[in-house]
């Protein structure tokens, strides 16, 4: 059975890859995610300058999925960018995760990205933090408009956006009638961890996690039908743009779920961080066999084409 699927013109092997943040912090991680079954990868998000991030314990696997506040440990926008540039884009599309404490600072990685003349295709992270006290970007429209204004005018190529999980339709509503005033946004991503859950251990009657009181993104099994709704509600309010699903995915069912929903390429986080690389193998056959027992041959056939009752 043939995985095979375009992506902004580029062949993809398959519709997989990581969520940004797990197993590509580093070249070894990066270099398995090159060696890996994976379609795509994206680096980890990244600032200007290397971050040691949160104190730990700072990642907790739960019964369905996992909570993490790791404080955006990266090795800096120049370390990934000379990774990007001994990519080789032949085997597989690389993205690259760009998180700016600031916009100046995101202006200024977005510019050094477009020196390199890179064939990497940037993600912006919007849940990267806003001035304190307000919240993240992607939940502060007003911010959101500004910043990818502020992009498209610094950055000639497309782009995509990595968005929080919005849980409200009128939020569905306004944040795709911003993403859709920007032709240069390519594609988005949904969605990132929801955002500040708690989990608590009862024996020791505590948080599990060191930083923000135990409070950090929510990963997992937990967040598949959020996921699948963000996928499907900018699939459906965004048709000019391309869609890549993240969140809940730990089986091919999941995976052809996301497809079904309008995703073009699925990420896989927490799953990926507890089983390795070597899921992509695992979840291609799955894959394939949910597409043998239902009759389709290629992707294309059912992506997007979910059915309302
Ligand atoms: C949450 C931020 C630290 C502002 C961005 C990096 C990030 C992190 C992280 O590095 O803590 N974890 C996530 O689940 N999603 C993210 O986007």
């Amino acid at each position: 059975l043939d995985l095979s699927t375009f992506f902004l013109g580029r062949p993809l092997a398959a519709p997989l890859m990581n969520a940004s943040g797990v197993w590509c912090n580093v070249t070894n991680q990066l270099n398995a995610l090159a060696k890996s079954e994976a379609g795509a990868m994206v680096t980890k998000s990244c600032t200007l300058v290397r971050r040691d991030g949160n104190p730990e314990p700072r990642y907790h696997t739960l019964s369905m999925g996992s909570i993490n506040s790791m404080g955006l440990p990266n090795e800096g926008h120049l370390y990934y960018l000379d990774y990007a540039q001994q990519h080789d884009y032949e085997n597989k599309p690389l993205f690259f995760s760009v998180a700016g404490l600031t916009l100046d600072d995101n202006l200024t990685m977005v510019a050094q990205i477009q020196d390199a003349y890179t064939p990497a295709m940037v993600e912006i992270n919007l849940s990267c933090p806003n001035v304190p006290g307000k919240a993240q970007i992607g939940y502060d429209f007003e911010a959101l408009d500004v910043i990818l204004a502020e992009i498209s005018s610094a950055y000639a190529r497309p782009f995509g956006v990595k968005l929080p999980p919005y849980f409200d339709i009128a939020h569905f509503d306004e944040v795709a009638e911003i993403l859709n005033r920007y032709d240069k946004v390519a594609f988005v991503t949904c969605i990132n961890s929801i955002g500040n859950g708690l989990m608590i251990d009862i024996n020791s009657e505590t948080v599990l996690i060191k930083p923000k009181q135990g409070f950090g993104g929510i990963g997992g099994e937990y967040v598949l039908p959020t996921a699948l709704a963000n996928v499907n509600a900018f699939y459906r309010r965004c048709p000019e743009k391309s869609i890549i699903g993240c969140g809940g995915v730990s089986t091919g069912e999941h995976v052809f779920m996301h497809l079904l929903a309008g995703a073009s390429i699925v990420q896989v986080g927490t799953a990926l961080y507890e089983e390795g690389v070597d899921i992509f193998a695992r979840l291609k056959i799955e894959l394939a066999r949910i597409m043998q027992q239902k009759g389709y041959q290629k992707i294309e056939e059912y992506q997007g084409k979910l059915k309302t009752i």
